[in-house]
């Protein structure tokens, strides 16, 4: 397939998304961003205080990454993003920017259609208790596995017409990016 200019790399917290980002974007020599980076401080206490994020708290996160992908992919880079996600509202956002904005006009008065992105999305899909065993033992990090559950109740999986495919977290690592790197041929 062509290469889209971002890929995205979906899922649950724990599903690998950080990990299996790192690697593909260096394989493919993308540039790797991280949503987890760029959640305000409040969304982070929220999180740490074992309060799941709502889609007001989401929205501002994911169109200040819209405006960061669409910024690097008009320069002619390639994009690996790391970012939960889970609802389609959401990576409608990521592609479009913020839905039902109004559209902007030019001097002329014309409207313009909002940037929107070729995105390939990366479901990385795995169950409760083979994401939970892998949160349970990873160290450092803001996320609670008590959060889990509340992840799984929001994740609308990717569907057509969506450009995605589905990878088992059961994977191992390099199965993993290779099966991605497959679907880039
Ligand atoms: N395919 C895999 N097989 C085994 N362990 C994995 C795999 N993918 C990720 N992990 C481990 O699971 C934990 C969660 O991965 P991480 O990349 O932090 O997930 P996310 O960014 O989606 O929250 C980490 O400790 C990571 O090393
Ligand atoms: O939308 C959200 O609720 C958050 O983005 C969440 O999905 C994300 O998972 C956290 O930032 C924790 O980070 P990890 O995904 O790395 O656990």
């Amino acid at each position: 397939m062509a290469a889209p200019g971002v890929l995205l790399l979906m899922g649950v917290s724990g599903s690998g998304k950080s990990t299996v980002g790192a690697l593909l974007a260096s394989q493919l020599g993308w540039k790797f961003y991280d949503a987890d980076d760029y959640h305000s401080e409040e969304n982070r206490m929220k999180m740490a205080k074992g309060i799941p994020l709502n889609d007001q708290d989401r929205i501002p996160w994911l169109c200040s990454l819209h405006d960061i992908l669409v910024r690097d992919v008009a320069s002619g880079q390639h994009v690996v993003l790391a970012c939960s996600a889970l609802k389609k509202m959401y990576r409608d956002i990521l592609t479009r920017g913020k839905e039902g904005a109004p559209l902007k006009r030019d001097d002329s008065g014309k409207e313009e259609k909002p940037a929107e992105l070729q995105l390939l999305v990366v479901h990385l899909s795995g169950s409760f208790e083979v994401i939970s065993g892998r949160l349970l033992k990873r160290k450092g990090h803001f996320m609670p596995p008590e959060l889990l559950q509340s992840q799984f109740d929001t994740l609308e999986p990717p569907s057509a017409p969506e450009n995605f495919i589905q990878v088992s977290v059961e994977k191992n690592l390099p199965e993993i990016v290779a099966t991605i790197m497959e679907t880039l041929k």
